[in-house]
């Protein structure tokens, strides 16, 4: 067989996979080629094709589309003529330094990776082009371009001055001033921004952010209590598309230029969340008009990054945030102005509506004993009566016959699953009970664990409720073991390993009127009234299925150290003991 048939068969069979992607290639010469065995997914340098197209200065290529994650990629040229001389020259040829031999074919059309998105930027975003010049730019590197830093997270390098950034609750500790406070190089900045109308006092926190090609930042919202209402980044060394997400839906990326200074007030500051994708390039954005609107086009061409450095400058408050934009804003989602009937309700859908859909899944996740439960529940003299309020599975009821053990659960999905695990216990009774019209008699029981509940009521005067339900089952001089989440997860094993893991998305549910926060499992709390993600699983005899069938949310209150203690005392249980064990908040307390 000559060389061009082995080439002519080769691309054949490639075109007949591509067939399976909906690109039909054509034998019919035209503008446009799909090169089939260099893309994206094949670790594609752009230069090195655009290089190909320089060394035929006759041709003029428009466009040059690789998607993401393919292994193949189009090339737009702007007649046919200029195509066919590409392809006669390249096609089945070794053009690369690497021995890959590439292989096209023409195709009638290419993916349209055109995006249009409107052009108006968020209210309250002022972005100053040439803010700096080129020799303050250098200055401002020279300054700032770390080799070290104390705190490197995966996707960046930061350093703070003024106050330290934490990363695990995106706020600042008022208490602990860093010594380095903004260098004086900066005031220029404050003084010129006073030409561009905004007066401000010179700010007292700033993060520097070094970001490589690759890197970025996620999605977010600078916490609104923490800071103050304007937020200002100056960016050095190279421009960088920063998108803008907004709750409605919006989103729109804007390009950040080398010596820009943004500007973020009003709903850019609290209502929008900004981030910048971790990747080397970055499309180019041009503008058109569609009717009599300037939109922008998000064209399939791109740049390359460079390193760039941004500098965050930040004001500290304290207090809780007052500002009227409720979605994205940490003081606004608390729960604790609700009245009854609406925090019984959010108890209703996010907490026993979803245990009973996910009681067989839970329990199938629910063995062991926490070992000061286990410490606990050992002390407990024969002939004792113990009750376990919100048992779930009945996983801490022991096996013992010679105390009397009562398991007290509202689902009664967790209810038949802690039935069933009784038969192999010993002497139990289920009941069902809800803590907050709990029948039993008074002074009945003269132990109480009572773990992992309390933080499902989703009002102050709800958990007083529940925790005055335990004084009172409890007779005088009995003991009670409660235990609940902390928002503190720094010293447990719950968060992600990778230490400082960024939260990656501030999203939101609306419920009983409210904004509640969804949190993202495995980082730490950033509120403390709160959805948690539960993603179920179906069982398969007696096996879980393997693909999540639905993702449903419970309501958490997360407990500071401190708070339950304070419940006890407020119905007069005394605290014997009070621990942090594995994330959760735990007393031992005794009834006077
Ligand atoms: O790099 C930037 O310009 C943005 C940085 C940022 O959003 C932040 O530090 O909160
Ligand atoms: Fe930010
Ligand atoms: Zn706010």
């Amino acid at each position: 067989m000559t060389e061009d048939k082995k080439v002519d068969r080769k691309c054949k069979r490639f075109a007949a996979r591509l067939k399976s992607k909906g690109i039909s290639c054509s034998n019919m010469p035209g503008p446009n080629l799909v090169l089939c065995n260099v893309g994206q997914a094949t670790g594609l340098v752009k230069d090195d094709i655009l290089n190909l197209c320089n060394y035929l200065p006759a041709i003029k290529l428009r466009k040059f589309i690789a998607e993401k994650g393919e292994s193949y990629s189009f090339l737009v040229f702007d007649t046919k003529e200029s195509a066919s001389v590409f392809f006669n020259e390249y096609n089945g040829k070794n053009c690369f330094n690497n021995g890959t031999f590439l292989y096209m074919c023409y195709v009638d059309s290419v993916p349209d990776t055109e995006v249009l998105c409107p052009y108006s930027n968020p209210e309250g975003l002022l972005l100053v082009e040439d803010f700096i010049n080129i020799d303050e730019e250098k200055a401002f590197v020279d300054l700032f371009n770390f080799k070290e830093t104390n705190s490197s997270l995966k996707n960046r390098q930061v350093k703070h001055f003024g106050y330290e950034f934490r990363y695990g609750s995106n706020d600042v500790d008022l208490n602990s001033p860093l010594p380095d406070k903004i260098p004086k190089e900066c005031d220029i900045l404050w003084t010129r921004l006073k030409s561009y109308g905004i007066d401000l006092d010179p700010p007292d926190q700033l993060t520097v952010n070094k970001y490589m090609p690759g890197q970025g930042i996620p999605s977010h919202v600078d916490k609104h209590s923490p800071f103050g209402p304007t937020i200002l980044s100056l960016s050095l060394g190279s421009s960088v598309v920063m998108d803008w997400k907004h709750h409605s839906g919006k989103s729109l990326p804007i390009i950040i230029p080398a010596r820009s200074m943004l500007v973020m007030q009003g709903e850019a500051r609290y209502d929008w969340q900004h981030g910048i994708q971790p990747r080397t390039w970055d499309p180019i954005i041009e503008y058109t008009l569609q009717g009599n609107q300037r939109v922008k086009v998000i064209t399939s061409d791109t740049t390359n990054r460079q390193t760039r450095i941004s500098l965050t400058f930040r004001w500290t408050r304290s207090g809780k945030c007052d500002c009227p934009y409720k979605t994205l804003c940490d003081a606004s989602n608390s729960t604790e102005e609700l009245d009854d009937a609406v925090a019984s309700n959010l108890e209703e859908l996010h907490v026993h509506q979803v245990y009973e859909r996910i009681a067989e899944h839970f329990s199938s996740t629910r063995h062991s004993t926490w070992p000061r439960v286990l410490q606990f529940l050992r002390q407990v003299p024969s002939g004792a009566v113990l009750l376990d309020l919100g048992a779930g599975n009945g996983k801490n009821l022991l096996h013992r016959t010679d105390i009397l053990q009562i398991a007290g659960e509202r689902s009664s999905g967790l209810l038949n699953e802690c039935k069933s695990y009784v038969g192999e216990v010993g002497t139990v009774d289920c009941v069902r009970l809800d803590l907050l019209q709990a029948g039993l008699k008074d002074s009945c029981a003269d132990f109480i664990i009572c773990i992992a509940v309390i933080h499902h009521f989703s009002t102050q005067s709800r958990r007083v409720q529940a925790v005055a339900t335990i004084a009172r089952l409890l007779r005088p001089g009995g003991r009670a073991l409660i235990t609940v989440w902390a928002k503190d997860q720094t010293r447990s094993n719950y968060l992600c390993r990778e230490k400082d893991k960024e939260v990656q998305s501030n999203s939101t549910v609306e419920v009983a009127g409210l904004t509640l926060p969804v949190h993202e499992n495995r980082t730490q709390f950033q509120h403390k009234d709160l959805l948690v993600p539960w993603k179920l699983r179906g069982m398969k005899e007696n096996k879980l299925a393997d693909k999540p069938e639905c993702t449903l949310l419970r309501y958490y209150h997360v407990f500071e150290e401190g708070e339950l203690d304070e419940l006890c005392e407020l119905s007069s249980l005394l605290v014997e003991s009070s621990f942090y064990e594995e994330g959760n908040w735990c007393v031992v307390c005794k009834k006077i």
